[in-house]
C-alpha cells in the first residue's frame, strides 16, 4: 500500500441508475415505484431542444411532490457547451427542494468543467441557505473526458460517481458504430478463421475505475442500448462488474432487475468470501500469513479481495 490511503467511496447502493427523460412525466412515478438505486430525471440528451423549459419545470415538480423512497435521487443538467446548463442549476438549486440529492454533469473534459458546476452550486447553496450539499456525479464520454479521467476524478469533493457513456463516446471517439454499447461487429481478432469478439469498452473502464478508486468515487457502467437484449445487457454488465464498476445505468424499466442482480454479489459469492475470511483468521492464529482454500493459495491480500465482496453484499442488504 502507498504512503497515502486509498479513499472509501460513498457508502451507498448504486447498482442500477434508471433514466427517464424529463419532457416525459408520465414515466416519473413508474421510476419512484421501481428498484433502482439511483434515479436519473435527465434535461440533457432524451430532451428536445423545445421541451428543455418543460422538462426542467416537470423534474422540479416531480422532485418535491413524488415518493422517491430512499433512491438517490438526481437530475442530468446540459452540458457546458450549451445555452441551457446554467438555467437548470440556478433553477434545480432554487425551485428542488432537499429531497435533491444530486446533480449528473454530462461531456465533462477537464476538471474546470467540474469546477464551474462546483463555483456555481456552492453561490446557490449559501444565497439559498441549503444545509444538504449537493453531490456531483460526471459522465465521461469524449475523448478529452477520458485523457483527463483522473484530474476530473480530482476536481471536488461533492464528486460521487463517475459513468462511461458509451453513445457520446463513441462518437467523440470516432468509432465506426452506432451500437450503445456491448459487443461491436467488427471489433474482433482472428484465429484459425474464427472470429473471436473483443471488449472495446475494456480500457476506458478501466482507466475510469482506476480514477475512480484513486480518488473515491464510484466507478459506473452507462447505458446499454438494445433493451430487447437481455443476455446482452448481462454479459456487458459481469464484464463491468468484474472490472470493478459497482453498477450500470438502466434506459428502459426492463434493465433494472438485470442490473440489480448482477450487482448484488451472490450468496454462493458472499459464502466464499466469508469462508475465505474465516480461514485466513485461523492461519493467522498459527502465524502464517498464506494457507490454501479449496486447494487454492490465500493470504492476505485474499481477505481485502472477499471483503470487497462481502462490504457490497451488506451495503445492499443492510439499505
Ligand atoms: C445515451 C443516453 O444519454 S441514455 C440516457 C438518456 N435516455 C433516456 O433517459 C431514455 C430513457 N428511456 C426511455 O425514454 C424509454 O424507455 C424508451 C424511449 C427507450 C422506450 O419507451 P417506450 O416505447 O414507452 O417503452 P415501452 O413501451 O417498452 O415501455 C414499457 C413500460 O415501461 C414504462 N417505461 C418506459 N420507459 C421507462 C422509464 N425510463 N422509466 C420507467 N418506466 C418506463 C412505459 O411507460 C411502459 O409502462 P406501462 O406498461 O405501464 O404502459
Ligand atoms: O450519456 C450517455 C451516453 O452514452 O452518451
Ligand atoms: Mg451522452
Amino acid at each position: 500500500m502507498s504512503f497515502r490511503l486509498q479513499p472509501a467511496p460513498p457508502a451507498r447502493p448504486n447498482r442500477c441508475q434508471l433514466f427517464g427523460p424529463g419532457s416525459r412525466p408520465a414515466l416519473f412515478e413508474k421510476m419512484a415505484a421501481s428498484a433502482a438505486d439511483v434515479i436519473n430525471l435527465d434535461l440533457e440528451d432524451s430532451v428536445a431542444p423545445s421541451d428543455k423549459d418543460a422538462a426542467r419545470a416537470n423534474i422540479i415538480t416531480a422532485i418535491n411532490t413524488l415518493d422517491w423512497g430512499r433512491k438517490t435521487l438526481s437530475a442530468r443538467i446540459n452540458g457546458l457547451d450549451t445555452p441551457w446548463w446554467y438555467r437548470d442549476v440556478v433553477e434545480l438549486l432554487e425551485q428542488a427542494g432537499p429531497r435533491l440529492d444530486q446533480i449528473m454533469i454530462p461531456k465533462v473534459g477537464c476538471a474546470a468543467d467540474v469546477y464551474a458546476v462546483d463555483a456555481l452550486v456552492t453561490a446557490i447553496e449559501r444565497a439559498k441557505g441549503r444545509t444538504k450539499p449537493i453531490s456531483f456525479e460526471v459522465i465521461i464520454e469524449s475523448a478529452a473526458g477520458i485523457a483527463h479521467v483522473e484530474e476530473i476524478a480530482a476536481a471536488s469533493p461533492r464528486l460521487h460517481a463517475m459513468s462511461l457513456g458509451a453513445a457520446d463516446f463513441a462518437a467523440s471517439m470516432g468509432m465506426q458504430t452506432t451500437g450503445i454499447g456491448g459487443t461491436q461487429e467488427n471489433y474482433y481478432m482472428l484465429r484459425e478463421g474464427a472470429k473471436h469478439w473483443s471488449d472495446p469498452w475494456h480500457w476506458a473502464q478501466a482507466a475510469i475505475v482506476a480514477a475512480c478508486r484513486t480518488h473515491g468515487v464510484l466507478p459506473v457502467d452507462g447505458p446499454f442500448g438494445d433493451f430487447s437484449d437481455d443476455e446482452g445487457f448481462r454479459a456487458q454488465a459481469r464484464r463491468s462488474a468484474t472490472l470493478g464498476m459497482v453498477g450500470k445505468w438502466a434506459i428502459h424499466p426492463k434493465q433494472v432487475a438485470l442490473a440489480n442482480e448482477v450487482f448484488t454479489p451472490s450468496e454462493a459469492a458472499v459464502a466464499d468470501a466469508r469462508a475465505i475470511l474465516a480461514a485466513m483468521e485461523e492461519a493467522k492464529a498459527n502465524g502464517q500469513g498464506a494457507t490454501t482454500y479449496k486447494g487454492k493459495l490465500i493470504d492476505i491480500a485474499s481477505m481485502k479481495q472477499a471483503e470487497v465482496i462481502v462490504k457490497q453484499y451488506e451495503l445492499i442488504m443492510g439499505k
